[in-house]
């Protein structure tokens, strides 16, 4: 059962390179069971964060805690990490080397091979396991990073960029894949610059510019509270009427189809009504903006 301290904290954290600040007070949570999107322009602070998360860097002030308790050694080596470039042994084989760090987190020798065959199968790398890292495509590394990362069975993942670079179908693998560590209970907390993937992916958000958050929570609350008065309408002609319509501005006309902001105080349903008895009405509803357009106004 997910109890109420089965979150991942990250409490006020800030962090300098400097005079630099590149983290400013960043508090958010990865609830358990749930896949957190984590996102942010370039140099935003998301792998400044992720690594603090991880312990690989100290945070100036501010903590980081998992069940309520601050993070430790111990307790890290529980969780899931695909920092954004791992090195990787180029030489030794696919398996040999999830296998061997399976064994660092304290997996039986059994256990490790188990966890290592399984996951190279569901990764598509079932037939390259005795290849050469080195001798992988860049995509293929990618997952083995993946493999690497979760070969331990992880209590808590914190993944950077676990899609870069791979192709749309094995991001479909990897989302199913991580999609079962969440529904068995863990955290998942992934960064991505690939919009379209985290607003498929992701049932919570947090969205980071120049070193704060600027805004997290539930996908459908943030689009929720981003959405704007904008409206859709399809009729059968056409919908160049709507221009004389109190209260509407035209955002965009193309025959028979328009997007269109109400003012305050202004009836949707009376524009509803004013379309209908104009004839046929195909669609009208409230736009829902995408997570493109809620970063880019988070970021303007
Ligand atoms: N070791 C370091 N020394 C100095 N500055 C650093 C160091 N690590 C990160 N920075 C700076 O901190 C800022 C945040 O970087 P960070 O890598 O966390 O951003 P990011 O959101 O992960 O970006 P990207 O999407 O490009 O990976 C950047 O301005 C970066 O130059």
């Amino acid at each position: 059962m997910v109890t109420m301290t089965n979150v991942l904290k990250v409490e006020a954290v800030s962090r300098s390179f400097g005079d630099r600040r590149v983290l400013e007070d960043v508090s958010f949570t990865v609830e358990a069971g749930r896949m957190t999107g984590f996102v942010g322009a370039n140099g935003a602070g998301k792998t400044t964060a992720m690594r603090i998360m991880l312990g690989v860097l100290a945070a100036d002030a501010g903590e980081v805690t998992w069940q309520g308790v601050p993070l430790t050694r111990q307790l890290r080596h529980r969780f899931g990490y695909m920092p954004e470039e791992r090195g990787l042994y180029p030489k030794m084989t696919i398996s040999d080397q999830i296998i061997y760090l399976g064994r660092l987190h304290g997996l039986s020798a059994d256990a490790a091979r188990r966890n290592t065959d399984a996951l190279l199968e569901r990764l598509g790398l079932g037939d390259r396991a005795g290849e050469q890292v080195e001798k992988l495509s860049l995509g293929n590394q990618q997952r083995v990073q993946i493999a690497a990362a979760l070969v331990h069975d992880p209590e808590v993942l914190v993944l950077d960029e676990p899609f870069s670079g791979l192709d749309p179908l094995a991001v479909d693998v990897v989302v199913g894949v991580l999609r079962e560590r969440a529904a068995a209970g863990a955290p998942v907390l992934f960064s991505s610059h690939q919009l379209d993937v985290v607003e498929r992916l992701c049932d919570d958000l947090v969205i980071i510019a120049g070193g704060r958050i600027r805004a997290s929570g539930s996908r459908t609350e943030l689009r929720a509270g981003y959405a704007l008065p904008r409206f859709a309408v399809e009729v059968d002609t056409d919908a160049g009427w709507l221009r004389d319509q109190p209260g509407v501005t035209l955002i965009d006309l193309d025959g028979a189809r328009a997007v269109f902001d109400l003012a305050p105080g202004t009836d949707d349903q009376e524009v509803l009504r004013a379309a209908l008895a104009r004839g046929p009405v195909r669609s009208f509803g409230p736009v829902t903006p995408s997570l493109a357009e809620i970063f880019r106004e988070v970021n303007q």
